[in-house]
């Protein structure tokens, strides 16, 4: 079989955006491909469609620019648009009603799709075909395999800025198995920048250094506050660290310029970091891109906390919205205010407890300023809102605010509801005491 029969499959299979986008019909479910990765000749030609089509049902997750099948049907008369984990433009999405989020555990949305779920439709963005046939997923391997298993309808949209990114698993396709390609040129890759480390976020790392120690492997969660941590270890003694994360960001690459991150005391994947999805600066997509150190797998693998289990020295490091005494940790929602999404959270709590010498760490700042300048504390008696619980009392272990760091795993209420009052504001300890003593959760005896 020669070479160039690869580009002849490719050249029929080519379309325009506008052709491709007729393979859509009423009624169907059509899948975007996620973050970075979204597709953007596609969504435009799609969105087009709008008034013409009706009920389709369009899934993504982590949409860091506008999306056009939205922006251009705010009255949804042709399409409904849901998401698997909300970023900050479809959390406001969501407060308009014109986004709804899919509740999941990530190591399980591959399961939901080859289960449950039908894809009509998958339109996916992925690298240029290189001259064996195969298009990389490049910084999203993610659920998208999974997702083309489970579509009817395959289309790929090339875009000319994803580079080709090595995996362990399910991080291609080749152009026999697909059934249209666009191409185009797209704006330069979308960027997530890390929030720059407040005071809060240093006195918050430092309570977790004492937990660390050469040759541990990191997760590091989505967020401002993982990265600062990300941040302050670089800047440490600590040496031979190891990566085995959901997800990919700068904070990793701070700690591999500053000569920490050589994964080699790994117990799995000796010698290689391990991610499913990269989001992050133009800086991370570069050294990412063919890093032999590197290697992507599906989250079904990489947040199985089967896999975890193997990997000694796990430490999972994420953030939170709030926990209340019992210990249940509220990381996506403030009240009914849809914000982002369990994501990893619950994989990486379940299988850093598995790992041994692991230890899954949940971070916050005490206290919570609105933007009303009205602060709040971030610890609550009880939640009443309609919060919702991402960890749930049962699962959650290391709690980190930057007055401390408790571990609930195995304690009692009144225990409980002692360690998480000495983390809070000294300005909110004797509310939270008087609540814990109305729910019956303080003992005489608990310190004032
Ligand atoms: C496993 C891996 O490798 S990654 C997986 C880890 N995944 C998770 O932990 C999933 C759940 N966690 C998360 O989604 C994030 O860590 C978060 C949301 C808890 C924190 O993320 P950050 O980006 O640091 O949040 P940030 O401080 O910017 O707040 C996000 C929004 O929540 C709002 N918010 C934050 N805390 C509160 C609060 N206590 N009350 C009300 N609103 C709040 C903020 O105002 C902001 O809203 P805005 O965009 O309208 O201004
Ligand atoms: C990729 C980030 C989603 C999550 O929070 O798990």
């Amino acid at each position: 079989m020669g070479l160039n029969q690869f580009y002849q499959e490719y050249k029929a299979k080519l379309r325009t955006p506008d052709e491709a986008v007729r393979l859509v019909k009423h009624g169907d479910w059509v899948d975007y491909s996620t973050g970075v990765g979204a597709p953007y000749l596609l969504d435009f030609a799609l969105a087009k469609r709008k008034g013409e089509l009706r009920d389709v049902k369009v899934r993504g997750s982590l949409a860091l620019s506008p999306i056009q099948i939205v922006e251009q049907d705010r009255e949804q008369e042709s399409f409904t648009y849901q998401s698997w984990h909300c970023t900050g433009y479809e959390r406001k999405l969501c407060e308009e009603g014109l986004c709804y989020y899919m509740p999941m555990l990530f190591r399980n949305e591959a399961s939901y799709y080859r289960k449950y779920l039908t894809v009509n439709v998958a339109m996916i963005c992925v690298a240029p075909m290189d001259r064996l046939g195969y298009f990389s997923f490049s910084f999203v391997n993610c659920t998208t395999k999974a997702i083309l298993d489970t579509a009817d309808i395959i289309i790929l949209e090339v875009n000319e800025n994803l580079p080709s990114v090595y995996g362990g698993k399910d991080d291609c396709i080749h152009i026999s198995q697909v059934d249209a390609v666009v191409e185009g040129k797209h704006p330069p890759l979308a960027q997530l920048p890390t929030a720059k480390a407040t005071q809060i976020d240093e006195k918050i790392a430092m309570q977790i250094m004492p937990h660390l120690s050469d040759g541990v492997v990191l997760q590091l969660g989505i967020g401002g506050m993982p990265n600062s941590v990300g941040k302050l270890i670089a800047e440490s003694d600590l040496k031979h660290l190891g990566m085995h994360t959901e997800l990919l960001s700068d904070g990793f690459v701070e700690l591999y310029e500053a000569g920490k991150l050589d994964h080699s005391c790994k117990t799995l994947h000796k010698d290689k970091g391990v991610f499913g999805i990269a989001l992050g600066t133009q800086k991370l997509y570069d050294w990412v891109e063919e890093n032999r150190g590197l290697i992507s797998f599906p989250m079904d693998y990489v947040n199985s906390p089967e896999v975890m289990s193997q990997i000694d020295g796990l430490i999972s490091i994420n953030s939170c919205i709030g926990v209340d005494l019992y210990g249940q940790v509220s990381s996506e929602s403030s009240g009914t205010r849809h914000i982002s999404g369990t994501g990893g959270q619950v994989d990486f709590a379940t299988g850093a407890y598995m790992s041994r010498g692991g230890k899954s760490f949940i971070c916050m700042s005490s206290a919570f300023t609105d933007k009303n300048g009205q602060t709040h504390s971030r610890i609550v008696p009880k939640f009443t809102g309609g919060d919702i619980i991402t960890t749930p009392r049962t699962q959650a272990s290391y709690i980190v605010s930057e007055y401390g760091c408790v571990n609930l795993a195995g304690r009692s209420t009144w225990e409980r509801a002692e360690m998480l009052i000495s983390l809070a504001h000294p300005d909110f300890r004797d509310g939270l005491i008087q609540g814990a003593e109305s729910q019956k959760i303080w003992r005489r005896s608990n310190r004032r």
